[in-house]
């Protein structure tokens, strides 16, 4: 049984790859939904690892996880793909395809999904102009900005309205106003009730969301065995 409010819940989760050291030890943690949680640590930390967990890319080595009030780790694969497409993913790299213009970027998920073309266009315009992308419409990647390709990105991540959206160093490759302004996008999404997990190092980004609870991995282990800490007040060194 999952409690209330509940989204994902990590039960002694660890991971290794291969047969080397585990890079993740001993999780058991809690995410809620609607809230906004940071995940922060150092390079190498296992940040991303910790994150493509939770979007069901790997799997862990021990431990129990629990998405949506089912277990993850049993169910039977042809499940899987059902649970994927509630978690939203903007990727560190981004991964657009770089064939495809901004419109067809972000359609993608809904044509995969098997939506009516007639369905597609209005919805991937909304987002592309809540992203402030309207203009770039035609645009393919290689002729956007770091700051555009991020945001189409995002727009790709959210256009299926998932209940959870997992961020990996999103703010990695663009200037500190254009962080502020991604970081304004999360709080909208966030105020409408997905759930967002931010994947970075930078301790000034955990500021500009104060209503953010802060995950730290240090050395593949959650920093504080509660998981979950409200910031302020408890600074993060
Ligand atoms: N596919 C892989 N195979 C083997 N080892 C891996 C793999 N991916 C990550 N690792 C190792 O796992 C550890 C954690 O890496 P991870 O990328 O999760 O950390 P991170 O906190 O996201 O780092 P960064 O901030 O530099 O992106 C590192 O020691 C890394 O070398």
């Amino acid at each position: 049984m999952s409690a209330e409010g509940e989204i994902i819940h990590f039960d002694n989760v660890g991971l290794r790859y291969g047969t080397d050291r585990e890079v993740l030890s001993d999780l058991t943690f809690t995410l809620f939904a609607g809230r906004f949680y940071f995940l922060t640590g150092a390079s190498g930390a296992g940040k991303t690892s910790l994150l493509k967990l939770l979007y069901l890319a790997q799997r862990p080595s021990r431990g129990a996880i629990r998405m949506f009030g089912k277990d993850a780790i049993t169910m039977p694969r042809r499940h899987l793909p059902d649970l994927r497409r509630r978690v939203g993913v903007v990727f560190q790299d981004f991964r657009l395809v770089p064939h495809l213009s901004a419109f067809d970027n972000v359609a993608l998920p809904l044509r995969v999904a098997g939506h009516a073309e007639k369905d597609i266009a209005g919805p991937v315009r909304d987002i592309l102009q809540w992203v402030g992308l309207s203009e770039r419409i035609d645009a393919v990647p290689a002729t956007l900005s770091g700051g555009e390709q991020q945001r189409i990105a995002i727009a790709r991540a959210v256009i299926g309205r998932p209940a959870m959206l997992v961020a990996d160093e999103p703010t990695g490759n663009v200037d500190p106003d254009m962080a502020h302004k991604l970081m304004r996008l999360f709080e909208m999404l966030n105020r409408q009730g997905t759930t967002v997990v931010v994947a970075t190092h930078d301790l000034d980004l955990l500021r500009k969301v104060p209503e953010s609870l802060i995950m730290r991995l240090d050395r593949g282990r959650l920093a504080d065995p509660t998981g979950a800490l409200r910031y302020p007040p408890r600074k993060i060194s």
